[in-house]
């Protein structure tokens, strides 16, 4: 795990938005996984300046996003379909064949995460993963106790985590309980991983990821098994964690 220690959320904006950056500049083919929730906004207002101001072409990447809340329809507003389009897909013109969610409102659930798995398989799976971490530790929707062996999968969502998310929705009642995640071995099977986090709501979060061991119960923790592992982490989330020193650039 290799630690960068920003100062605030608009240098981890800057930050990761040259990761990805970085990587549609190697491969413009890139298989780019991507997040959502309110960590990666600044990452992807940054990214479609920087992508226009170097005239990137990005006809060929393919983007997979982690998940999406079951029944949601593509153009629900709160649907993370309609969070990406707004974001990113929009602004930088990507296209739906280029583009791939999970589909929350899918006759078939058991189905779509197939179609899904498949879809990682068919694109030669994900060069590049961008992440979130929940204040429980989840990636994706992949809450504490979730197997490291899951696939894209149908999950029950932890009544903490609808707690959380309900403020993305107008009304609480609205916040589903479900959603479609890939699983832990889909995300780890991904070439480089990038987790991001900001604010002191991700302190304690982070104080278990880093000084704690891996452990089903704490699902972010795998991470910390992945050769090729990223966290890019701001100074009220990292306060009071101790860091070995060796696995860390400050900026
Ligand atoms: O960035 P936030 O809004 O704190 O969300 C944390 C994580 O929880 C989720 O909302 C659930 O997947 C992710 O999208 C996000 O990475």
């Amino acid at each position: 795990m290799h630690i960068i220690k920003v100062k605030n959320d608009r240098e981890l904006s800057d930050k990761a938005s040259d990761f990805l950056l970085e990587e549609i500049k190697r491969n413009p083919k890139a298989v780019l996984g991507l997040a959502t929730g309110s960590t990666p906004e600044g990452t992807y207002r940054e990214l479609i300046k920087k992508i226009k101001k170097e005239k990137l072409d990005v006809s060929q990447l393919t983007t997979i996003n982690l998940d999406e809340y079951v029944g949601l329809s593509e153009d629900h507003p709160s649907s993370y379909h309609a969070y990406m389009n707004h974001h990113l897909f929009k602004p930088l013109g990507l296209t739906k064949e280029q583009t791939h969610i999970p589909k929350g409102d899918a006759p078939d659930l058991e189905a779509e995460t197939k179609r899904f798995e498949r879809i990682i398989q068919e694109c030669g799976g994900i060069d590049f993963q961008l992440l979130g971490i929940g204040e429980n530790g989840h990636i994706g929707f992949n809450e504490p106790g979730t197997s490291f062996d899951s696939r894209t999968q149908v999950v029950d969502l932890k009544p903490s985590t609808i707690e959380v998310n309900s403020r993305f929705f107008d009304n609480k009642e609205e916040m589903p309980r479900r959603a479609l995640t890939l699983g832990i071995a889909s995300i780890m099977e991904s070439r480089r991983i990038l987790l991001l986090a900001s604010g002191e709501r991700k302190q304690p979060a982070m104080k278990r990821l880093i000084e704690g061991p891996v452990d089903e119960q704490f699902p972010a923790s795998v991470l910390k098994n992945h050769p090729h592992f990223t966290l890019i982490a701001d100074e009220a989330a990292l306060s009071g964690v101790l860091i070995d020193e060796m696995n860390q650039t400050k900026i």
